[in-house]
This record gives C-alpha cells, sequence and structure tokens, in this order.
C-alpha cells in the first residue's frame, strides 16, 4: 500500500503539476485575450470620442463657422454630454470661448496647457495625460480637436474632458473584467495611475518597487504574470497597451481565484489518487493472502511436524508452483535427516558385530521394562548368557572365528527367543535377554532350556565346525525390583551355573538369593551366591 501510495503521488503529482503549467498558460493566454478585448473597447471609446470632436469641426470648417457660433454648435450635439463630462472651446490665447456646462464658472485659461500647445503645433487632436480638473479638481483626460475656418487658420481648440472618477467611466472599466475579485487598472507610460480601485493613487506615481502590479504592466507591451505578491497575497497579472494613448491596462486577482479551476482539479486528484490508492492495496492486500496461503499452509505442516502432531509426509505435497517445489525440497531435506539420525540412533544402540542392541540400548530398555511390567501385574525375567571357554575358542581358531561364533551365537538368541523380547550383547561373551509377559518361573525354566537347545547345533564359523555352549543364569521377578537388583540376581544365577561345570542355566527369583534350579552338563545343587563365587 505504501508502494502504492508512493507511486500515486509520484506519477498523480508530476501530471498535476504538468497540467498547472498547462492551465496557467491556457488561463493566462485567456485572461490576456479579455484584457484586449477591454483594450480595444477602450481604445474605440476613445477613438468614438476623437472622432466626434473631429466631425464637430469638420463640420464648423464646411459650414463656415466662426467663434461666435461654436457655443451653438455645442449645444446642437446633446450626445457631446453623455461622452464628455463637458466639452469647451478655447481661441487660440487659450481664453474660453463656448462651454456645454459649468458657462457660469470663472473663466479658465489654457493656453499653459501641454495639450493646447501640442494641439495648435500638431494642428491635429490629441489625447492628454491625465490631469487635475483645473475646474472641478477631479482626475481627467482631455481629447482636443483644432476648429479652422474655411482658410485653414484654427482659430479655437475644442476640449472634452472625460472625468476619471465619473461612475460611468470606470464602471464601463469595471465591466471588462473577466475574473471578479481582483481589481482592473490603467496606468500610464510614465507610471501615473489612471485608473485604480484606491482612488488615492490617481494621478500619482506610486514607487513601483511596492506595486509589483504596475510595475510589471510597464514592463511590457502585453504579457502576464503569476509570480507576483501584491497586498501581501500572490496575484495573477495580466496586461496590455492601448494603441489610441500610450496607456496600459492591467488586471489583478489573486493567484487561487485565477487558478481557482485548478484548486478543483487538484483536489479531484488527490481524492483519486487516495480512492486508487486504497482500491489497490485492498487488491494487493488480496492478492498477497491469496498468493501467500501455500506459505500458510506450509508453515502449518512444519509445525505439525515438530509438535509430533504428524510426520514429514505431510511436506510431500503435489502442487507445482514454487511452494510446492519449496515443500517437496524441505520434505527430501527432512527424510534424509531423518534417515541420517535414525542411522545414528541405530549405531549408537545398536552392537555392531552382532546386530543386536548393544549396552547403551539394554542399559535405558530394562528399568523400562520392568515399569512397564510392574503397569501389567506380568513378571519379567532376564537370563545373563555367557559362551563357554570363549577365550579358547580365541585362541584357538583365531579372532575371527571367536568372532564369527559370537555372530552365530547372536543369531541363535534371536531364534529362540519371541518378538516380543528383547536381546542385546553386553560385552566380550556377555548377552543379555529380557523377557517380558512371563507367566510364572516354571515359564523361565522353560525359556533355560530352550536356549540350551538352540546352542546343541555345531556352529560353522571360519570353516571350522565347532561345539558351543554356553552359560545361562535367569532372574526373574514380579514384584518391585529395580535393574541393578535384576543383574545382579542374573549374575548370582551364571555364576551357579559356572560353579556347575557350565553349558547349564540357573533360574534365581529376585530378592531369595536362591538358585530356583540349575541345569548343566553336571547336575549342580543349589548353593548361595558366596559358594558359588569362591568355585
Ligand atoms: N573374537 C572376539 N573375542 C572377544 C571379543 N570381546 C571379548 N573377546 C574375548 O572373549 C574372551 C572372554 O573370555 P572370558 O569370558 O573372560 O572367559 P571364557 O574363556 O569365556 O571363560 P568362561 O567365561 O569362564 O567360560 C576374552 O579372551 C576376550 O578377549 C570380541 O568382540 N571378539
Amino acid at each position: 500500500m505504501a508502494m502504492v501510495l508512493i507511486a500515486a503521488i509520484a506519477v498523480g503529482g508530476l501530471s498535476l503539476l504538468i497540467a498547472e503549467v498547462q492551465m496557467q498558460r491556457m488561463t493566462g493566454a485567456q485572461e490576456l485575450s479579455a484584457l484586449a478585448g477591454a483594450a480595444a473597447y477602450i481604445d474605440n471609446d476613445l477613438h468614438a470620442k476623437q472622432q466626434l470632436l473631429k466631425s464637430l469641426a469638420e463640420e464648423a470648417q464646411v459650414r463656415n463657422l466662426g467663434p461666435a457660433d461654436v457655443q451653438a454648435l455645442l449645444e446642437a450635439h446633446s450626445t457631446l454630454r453623455d461622452e464628455f463630462i463637458n466639452v469647451a472651446s478655447y481661441d487660440a490665447h487659450g481664453d474660453r470661448i463656448a462651454s456645454l456646462r459649468n458657462r457660469q464658472d470663472k473663466a479658465l485659461n489654457v493656453s499653459g496647457r501641454a495639450y493646447f500647445q501640442q494641439t495648435l503645433a500638431g494642428r491635429e487632436g490629441m489625447i492628454s495625460e491625465p490631469f487635475k480638473s483645473g475646474l472641478s479638481g477631479r482626475p481627467a483626460v482631455a481629447l482636443t480637436q483644432p476648429l479652422a475656418d474655411a482658410k485653414g487658420e484654427i482659430y479655437a481648440v475644442l476640449v472634452g474632458g472625460i472625468d476619471l472618477l465619473r461612475p460611468s467611466f470606470a464602471a464601463q472599466i469595471e465591466a471588462l473584467r473577466s475574473i471578479p475579485q481582483g481589481y482592473l487598472f490603467i496606468v500610464s507610460a510614465d507610471g501615473t495611475v489612471v485608473h485604480h480601485p484606491n482612488k488615492d493613487l490617481i494621478l500619482t506615481r506610486p514607487d513601483l518597487e511596492e506595486r509589483p502590479a504596475l510595475h510589471a504592466a510597464l514592463a511590457a507591451p502585453e504579457g502576464w504574470r503569476a509570480d507576483l505578491v501584491d497586498d501581501g497575497q500572490p496575484v495573477f497579472v495580466a496586461y496590455k497597451r492601448l494603441r489610441q494613448v500610450d496607456w496600459t491596462v492591467g488586471v489583478s486577482s489573486p493567484l487561487h481565484e485565477a487558478f481557482a479551476p485548478m484548486a478543483a482539479v487538484w483536489m479531484k486528484g488527490i481524492a483519486a489518487a487516495a480512492v486508487f490508492t486504497a482500491l489497490a492495496g485492498v487488491f494487493g492486500w488480496g492478492l498477497v493472502k491469496v498468493l501467500m496461503e501455500p506459505l500458510d499452509r506450509l508453515q502449518k505442516s512444519v509445525e505439525a511436524i515438530d509438535s509430533g502432531a504428524t510426520d514429514i509426509e505431510a511436506l510431500d505435497v503435489q502442487d507445482r508452483d514454487e511452494f510446492g517445489l519449496l515443500s517437496r525440497a524441505l520434505y527430501r531435506l527432512s527424510r534424509h535427516r531423518q534417515q541420517a539420525e535414525d542411522e545414528l540412533h541405530r549405531l549408537a544402540t545398536t552392537d555392531v558385530l552382532t546386530g543386536t542392541y548393544n549396552r547403551r540400548m539394554f542399559d535405558d530398555f530394562l528399568p523400562a521394562a520392568l515399569a512397564r511390567a510392574r503397569r501389567a501385574g506380568e513378571a519379567l525375567a532376564v537370563a545373563f548368557l555367557d559362551v563357554d571357554s570363549f577365550k579358547h575358542i580365541n585362541d584357538t581358531y583365531g579372532h575371527a572365528v571367536g568372532d564369527a561364533v559370537l555372530v552365530e551365537f547372536a543369531r541363535r538368541l534371536q531364534g529362540a527367543v519371541r518378538r516380543t523380547d528383547t536381546v542385546a550383547r553386553l560385552a566380550g561373551d556377555e548377552f543379555v535377554i529380557v523377557y517380558e509377559q512371563l507367566g510364572d518361573a516354571d515359564e523361565a525354566h522353560q525359556l533355560g532350556g530352550k536356549l540350551m537347545a538352540a546352542m546343541e547345533r555345531p556352529f560353522q564359523a571360519g570353516g571350522a565346525t565347532l561345539r558351543v555352549t554356553a552359560s545361562v543364569g535367569i532372574a526373574i521377578t514380579r514384584h518391585h525390583a529395580s535393574a541393578q537388583a535384576v543383574m545382579q540376581s542374573a549374575d548370582y544365577a551364571l555364576y551357579g551355573v559356572k560353579a556347575a561345570g557350565r553349558d547349564g542355566y540357573a533360574v534365581n527369583v529376585v530378592g531369595t538369593e536362591k538358585l530356583a534350579c540349575v541345569r548343566g552338563r553336571e547336575q549342580a545343587r543349589v548353593r548361595p551366591r558366596e559358594e558359588a563365587v569362591r568355585a
């Protein structure tokens, strides 16, 4: 989910940034074209006003009117009142000779005004720099037109005034704004403010460093900027220079308003990225769950094997995917390991020469067998066997034949007992047999007989035919006897047989220290252990 989130943010963010740059360009171009419309409107308005004055001048010249007729001429054209705050006419000395409004006001001499002088000198109409009206004291601009007689002599100058604060002028300009927030401004080439929502700025030349919008507007004929801060907030500024007059009209709007659609796109983009991330995350999580399910099974199998609830066969699955391969590889590994452990166990518990259990195994086995017998209330017997005169066999026929005799001896022992009985070689030519689930002492007597019978056939060992006999001491117990007591008892019986001349068996009930019976080559008496040892 984290990776999807990072990818979504990276891709979405980059796309949105690219879109934002494109959208800024589009918005800039749009604002500029809207502003071009506003500029054209102002241009046309000024041009129309100039044309109106020009047509008046032409009419006066055609009708060969003189200075005395100008007042009547002005009053005959009612549209002048709509277009200008006032239209007046001044003779060549700058004295007023006619005025549409305020005729009672004190006469103003305009000979010192630049627009008056330039109109006379240039012999054509012009638009003045903004100035403070001498009559109203309000910011204004003047449109001029020379009046000439039939000979072409200029006898007066027509001056139409536009009050820059006049609501109709401001309202007309404000109506041209395409963005509701923000403001529209007009600045002349020398930095004089012609129109601005802050009326105090009109006719002033503010410090351009403090007015980045005005500064930007004066820098080029047209363009837009989105990197300016005006009045403490980021703004979007578009500007366009007029054709009729050396003014620049501009618009400054808060950046977030200008790019409001972009903010909506950002919000939608972020929402889409969040939804996408959530969906992709849930899908990815589900997918991982499905993909990891075999691994889950594998883990459960391993835990079940570890706890002993099942064996390693649980890993031998048929799945063809990677987890199936891994499971089967684990199965093979476990099987090899189990085989190695089994082999180690076998080596640790088996006598290498004869294949019977060894002493270590017997030492563990006998106490467990005694406990089992006790629980079952059954008798248990241990036969302690020793090959008679084995040293002589070794010495006569050699060690290899001695080994072969031991192997055959063990084989015959195995053949003379039940599957539930246990044969072990303690050391050298000494063996033991643990008989479980016995009935009574008589049964022990039968066991001894069976062992004797097993040894009757001559041994074939290393090419030699040998007569091998064994002495067997059998200890039987039904009560709570320790392994040590049982072994001592069996040992006691064995010595009894040895003392009686070997090749026989004796049965001793554990704890009685008396041989129940002795069968040997020579029938022996029942003797206590001390006597037997001495013998
Ligand atoms: N071939 C062979 N001989 C062994 C092995 N282990 C012990 N022996 C020999 O077996 C003989 C055991 O002899 P003893 O039990 O002491 O005496 P014995 O000759 O059997 O005499 P009795 O027990 O009194 O009948 C010794 O000579 C050992 O060296 C073995 O693994 N292989």
